[in-house]
C-alpha cells in the first residue's frame, strides 16, 4: 500500500505525494507488464544482462528497454549494477516461469485487452451496477475466455500462480484426513486436488471444470504423480456436479457469481451430495473496519470482470442457508482465505 497508515501524521505535501503514488501506480503495472510479456526475469535467471543483450534477445529498443529496468530496479524488482547489467532480485524471480511461487502469468494477463478494458469502465459500472466486463464484450468472463484459448490459458496459468500461494496454507489449516472422495469444482488446471492428493496418497479425487480447461489441466496432474487417483469430468456447474462423493470442494468459484448464481452452483452440490457430504469453499471473509484488505481490492476485480463479489461471513451463511446446505464452521488459514465449512444435513 503507497498510502500512508496514519495520513493525519502527514502534513499537506506528503499527503499529495502518497495520494499521486497511488493514482500513478498504472506506472509499475504496465513496465511489470513489459519485463513478464519479454520474459527478461527468464533471462536472467543465470546471471546479469545488459539491456542491450536483453534487447537483442527479445527484439526491442534497447534505450526504451532501459528506462523500464532502471525504473524497475528503483522499486526492488531487478537491481542494475555499476556496469549497466541487471540482475533478478528476489521480488523480480517471482516472474520467472517455471518456478513454485511464479506471478508472470498474473502480470501478464492484468494489463492485456480482457482485463485492462473493462478497468476502463468502473465508472460505467459505479453509475450503472451493471459489470463493465459485459458492458466492454456483451458477454461474461467465462464465456469470452470459451472462445478466446490463448487468454484462457493465460487466465487459467494466472489462476495457478494464485492458487500456489495460498495452497500450503490452506492444506495447513484443515484436516482432510476423514474424506475418501473429494470432487474439485472448477478446479481449473487441478494445482490444488493435485496438492490434497499428494498429502494424501489413499485419497480419491475428481477434477470438474469445462472441457477445454481440463484438456490443460492433464499435464499438471502427471507432473504431481496424481492422474491414475484423479478423474476428469467435464460439465457445467450451472446443470449438475458429480454424484455421491463425501466432500465438495470450491476455491475462488462462488465469488465469481451474484447471490443468484451462486445458489444455484451451491443446490446443485446439495443435490449431488449424500447426507453428511462436506462442502468446503476455499474464498476469502470480508471483515467489518478499514484495515487493509486483499479482499476488498479482489473484490473490486468481481465488480468489474464477473459480476460477483467478496462476501462477509453473514452473506456466506445465507447462501448456504438458501442452497440447503448448513455453514459449519469457518476455518482461517495462514493466508487472507479461509476454509468455509458446510455440510448436507
Ligand atoms: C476463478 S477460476 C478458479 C479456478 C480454481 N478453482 C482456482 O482457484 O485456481 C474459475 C473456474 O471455474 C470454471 N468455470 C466457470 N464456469 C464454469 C461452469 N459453468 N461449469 C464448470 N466450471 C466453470 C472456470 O473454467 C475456472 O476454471
Amino acid at each position: 500500500m503507497f498510502l500512508p497508515d496514519h495520513p493525519e501524521n502527514f502534513n499537506d505535501v506528503s499527503r499529495a505525494m502518497a495520494v499521486l503514488q497511488s493514482v500513478t501506480s498504472y506506472r509499475i503495472s504496465q513496465s511489470i507488464h513489459v519485463v513478464a510479456k519479454l520474459g527478461i526475469a527468464d533471462l536472467l535467471k543465470d546471471g546479469a544482462k545488459s539491456s542491450e543483450e536483453l534487447a537483442k534477445i527479445t527484439d526491442s529498443h534497447a534505450p526504451s528497454l532501459y528506462r523500464v529496468l532502471r525504473a524497475l530496479a528503483s522499486i526492488g524488482i531487478f537491481a542494475e549494477d555499476l556496469n549497466g547489467r541487471f540482475e533478478l532480485t528476489p521480488l523480480g524471480s517471482c516472474l520467472q516461469t517455471d518456478i513454485s511461487n511464479s506471478m508472470r502469468a498474473s502480470a501478464i494477463i492484468r494489463s492485456e485487452d480482457v482485463y485492462r478494458k473493462p478497468w476502463g469502465h468502473l465508472l460505467h459500472t459505479v453509475k450503472t451496477g451493471e459489470t463493465a466486463f459485459r458492458h466492454v464484450y456483451n458477454m461474461g468472463l467465462f464465456d469470452y475466455l470459451a472462445q478466446n484459448p490463448q487468454t484462457a490459458e493465460l487466465f487459467d496459468g494466472a489462476m495457478t500462480n494464485y492458487s500456489a500461494t495460498i495452497q500450503d496454507a490452506v492444506l495447513a489449516a484443515y484436516d482432510f484426513s476423514s474424506i475418501q472422495k473429494l470432487v474439485d469444482i472448477g478446479g481449473g488446471q487441478g494445482s490444488l486436488i493435485a496438492a490434497i492428493l499428494t498429502k494424501y496418497p489413499t485419497m480419491q479425487g475428481i477434477l470438474f471444470d469445462q472441457a477445454p480447461v481440463l484438456e490443460r489441466a492433464k499435464p499438471l496432474l502427471e507432473a504431481f504423480g496424481v492422474a491414475n487417483r484423479c478423474q476428469l469430468i467435464a460439465g457445467d456447474f450451472f446443470s449438475s456436479v458429480p454424484n455421491g462423493a463425501d466432500a465438495y470442494i470450491m476455491k475462488n468459484i462462488i465469488h465469481d457469481w451474484d447471490d443468484k448464481q451462486a445458489i444455484t452452483i451451491l443446490n446443485n452440490c446439495y443435490q449431488a451430495m449424500p447426507k453428511n457430504a462436506k462442502l468446503l469453499l476455499v474464498e476469502a471473509v470480508i471483515f467489518p473496519g478499514n484495515e487493509s484488505s486483499v479482499a476488498k481490492l479482489l473484490d473490486l476485480e468481481m465488480l468489474v470482470l464477473t459480476g460477483g463479489q467478496e462476501r462477509t461471513e453473514a452473506q456466506h451463511q445465507a447462501l448456504f442457508q438458501a442452497s440447503g446446505l448448513q455453514l459449519t464452521k469457518i476455518i482461517s488459514t495462514n493466508s487472507w482465505q479461509s476454509v468455509i465449512e458446510g455440510v448436507r444435513p
